[in-house]
């Protein structure tokens, strides 16, 4: 993913309504300023740009490539992802079992602070190497209910990370995760809190999709607005003004420019009209004057969405995303000859003891063929990843510990590095995270991209550490080949290499399983919990509570038999449900009570609240007489949320609420943040090798 780049000048704020009544002498050859500033500001909210239906069937065919990387259609914006095939509206993009993996990066900001002042780094200002910071998701956006730390950001890769974002023509929807250890248990395996739990993330299209079409996802508007660089991409209502500018611009071609406000002019059908010998101004001019207001220095969202000028005649007609549209295709020749197929391989269980998951061929694959081709996303320090415990500075505040290193983020295990460099390479296209490590039986090995792929700049290979960390985007690419005819549904595995070996053996050895009668001391390797964890009991997966289908403990029960410390309720539930506007603060905390509805779990999957359960109710019982059998109901459960804060206004207001008959599905029992496998003690960290040789000389600025 490298987001549109636009224009970064931006000069004055003139508003619409100041320059609006400026007169144009429309039929001059010569524009004055002021009329070019009328063109500017007459975009008015005319309803948002028809998106183009082609008559052509959709025909899915599965034994294509389903999707391919190359060169977006987007000037400037590195790579993209193109549609190998048809796919129609709905359809799961990928094949079955195609899903991809979210790795949570914890309290960034405050293990890279400054270890004397605790002054925390930003990622804004950029202090510290964090080249993710244009690939991070909210936990919220992603569905995740369990925070895994006081500051957790995630990164996707593959769907999450390659695709651009084009406002007008997002064809692709993108989905929650799903929570899943795939059977890496800390009383079981030496591999547990060494994968990523957070998996399956998939994508659908939005609508019919065809062969060739670049694929957009959004990356909400906020996005872009957050960020200064991008202060000029166009964003969902930018288009929206374009196209209502294009409506009158059409006009004024005509003559026809509306005069004053209630002057209908804008009779049916003259759009059939904008034909050559009815324009005002002729070829040359309007031309001129398309690269007038394409060029002025006033820069805005809504005038970079505009189009070419040879698009302006079919953007007022059929909507500026069809014209679009046409131009983010690219033919499967093309495809064929530059792209680099994604979809040789997919998730599944690996055949690796506690290796979790793995990548196995969708299709036959040549010796030397490509396997999947793995663009990076390059760190040039890697000590940006390392994780401290916290000690108390002089001004009694808590800061990192710098003498105490912990051990590294999770992430690490998916990079590749070398003992001698800072410098770690993390591979961001679709399932290629998944492939596993096999000293022997690999099947598969890597090489820089060979033939000057757009997405790789062989020249860094030969720049020192120093240049790498001024490239803020990312400009390397790996490629994972076959080292031997491989089949359908075989796993795909490489060497990573001697150190990795030996540090997965040496793990082995040491490692012992958590004894579940007494780990409350091992859930956390962080001392700021230690303080929670006094005198609790010990530690069970908060998710077991709700598998096992015992009824949850109300309050009351839980006084006598409690949940373990790790353990969080959240109820999902919307509490703006039933309630108005605040016309001021109130003076006391109100309180609500009301019943469950539907909308509840529709609204309320993005809204979890910490809440407690006060009482629980048995449905009456059910007889499903076609099975001729009896069944209790599912509960039903009255829940309180205390001081639920909300913001409106400049007032921050809190709230007390009961809801009742809540059923289970909008009740999560989730861990507790800093106590998930991933932050055991014993957690192997590691990070892969490349093949000898193939690690850059010049990035070898470390003594081992
Ligand atoms: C790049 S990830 C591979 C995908 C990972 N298996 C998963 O489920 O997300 C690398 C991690 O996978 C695990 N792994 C890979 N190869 C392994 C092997 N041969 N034996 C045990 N664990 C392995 C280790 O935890 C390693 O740090």
């Amino acid at each position: 993913m490298v987001p549109i780049l636009g224009q970064a000048s931006r000069s004055g704020s003139l508003t619409a309504r100041t320059i609006a009544a400026s007169k144009t002498t429309a039929s001059s050859h010569r524009l004055s300023i002021t009329s070019l500033l009328f063109l500017l500001t007459i975009a008015s909210s005319l309803p948002p740009p028809s998106s183009s239906s082609s008559p052509k069937p959709i025909h899915h065919d599965p034994s294509k490539c389903l999707l391919y990387i190359a060169e977006s259609t987007i000037p400037n914006a590195g790579i993209g992802i193109f549609a190998g095939t048809d796919f129609h509206s709905g359809q799961l993009i990928g094949r079955d079992g195609w899903g991809d993996p979210a790795f949570a990066t914890i309290d960034i900001n405050w293990n890279n602070a400054d270890p004397i002042s605790g002054a925390r780094a930003s990622k804004s200002q950029r202090d510290y190497h964090w080249p993710l910071t244009n690939y991070d998701w909210s936990s919220k956006s992603l569905d995740i209910l369990q925070e895994e730390g006081d500051d957790t950001s995630m990164t996707v890769v593959g769907f999450g990370a390659v695709p651009n974002c084009h406002f007008s023509l997002l064809n692709v929807a993108e989905h929650g995760v799903s929570y899943d250890l795939a059977g890496l248990d800390r009383y079981n395996s030496p591999g547990s809190g060494a994968i990523t739990p957070f998996v399956n993330r998939t994508s659908t299209a939005r609508h019919d999709i065809y062969a060739g079409s670049e694929l957009f996802v959004s990356y909400g508007s906020a996005w872009f607005k957050n960020r200064k660089s991008y202060e000029t991409v166009p964003v969902k209502e930018s288009y929206v003004l374009a196209q209502g500018f294009l409506e009158r611009y059409g006009l004024f071609l005509l003559g026809r420019r509306k005069r004053s406000e209630g002057d209908d002019v804008v009779e049916k059908g003259w759009k059939l009209d904008l034909v050559e010998d009815n324009m005002i101004l002729k070829e040359e001019a309007r031309r001129d004057l398309w690269e007038l207001i394409k060029t002025f220095s006033y820069v805005s969202r809504a005038r970079e969405a505009l189009p070419l000028y040879d698009g302006i005649i079919r953007a007022i007609h059929k909507g500026i995303s069809a014209v679009e549209v046409e131009n983010s295709m690219r033919s499967m020749d093309y495809l064929e000859q530059y792209g680099k197929c994604v979809d040789n391989i997919v998730p599944g269980n690996s055949t690796i003891p506690h290796a979790g998951r793995g990548a196995f061929a969708t299709r036959f694959i040549p010796k030397g063929g490509l396997v999947a081709p793995a663009p990076l996303v390059h760190f040039a320090d890697k000590s940006a990843l390392h994780m401290y415990n916290e000690t108390v500075n002089k001004k009694n505040k808590i800061v990192k510990n710098s003498k105490e290193l912990l051990t590294t983020q999770l992430i690490r295990n998916y990079m590749f590095g070398h003992p001698n460099s800072s410098v770690v390479l993390l591979p961001y296209s679709s399932n290629v995270a998944y492939i596993n490590h096999h000293a022997t039986e690999f099947n598969t090995r890597l090489q820089w991209a060979s033939d000057n792929f757009t997405a790789h700049n062989e020249d860094w290979l030969y720049k020192d550490v120093i240049h790498l960390e001024q490239q803020w985007r990312a400009g390397l690419m790996l490629e994972f080949i076959a080292t031997r005819d491989i089949m359908e549904g075989e796993e795909i595995l490489i060497d990573y290499g001697d150190r990795w070996q030996s540090a997965w053996n040496q793990h082995i050895q040491d490692w012992k399983p958590v004894d579940p009668s007494n780990d409350y001391n091992n859930y956390t390797f962080l001392t700021k919990m230690s303080s929670d964890n006094a005198g609790n009991t010990k530690y069970r997966r908060a998710e077991l509570f709700k598998l096992d289908g015992a009824p949850l403990r109300t309050k009351d029960e839980q006084k006598t038999n409690p949940y373990p410390r790790n353990v969080v309720i959240k109820c999902r539930v919307d509490l703006d449900i039933g309630i108005g506007n605040y016309t001021h603060a109130p003076k006391t905390t109100p309180f609500y009570r009301r019943e469950f509805v539907e909308d509840d779990l529709i609204k309320g999957s993005k809204k979890s609240h910490v809440c407690n359960i006060l009482k629980r109710r048995g449905m009456p019982r059910i007889a499903f007489h076609d099975e001729d059998v009896d069944v209790i109901g599912p509960f039903l459960y009255t829940v309180e949320i205390s001081n639920a804060k909300k913001k409106q206004g400049k007032h921050t207001i809190q709230e007390n609420h009961e809801i009742t008959g809540v059923p289970i599905e909008a009740i999560d029992l989730v861990n507790q943040k800093y106590t998930s496998d991933m932050f055991l003690k014993s957690a192997f960290r590691h990070e892969m090798g490349l093949p000898n040789g193939l690690w850059p000389e010049a990035w070898m600025n470390l003594t081992p």
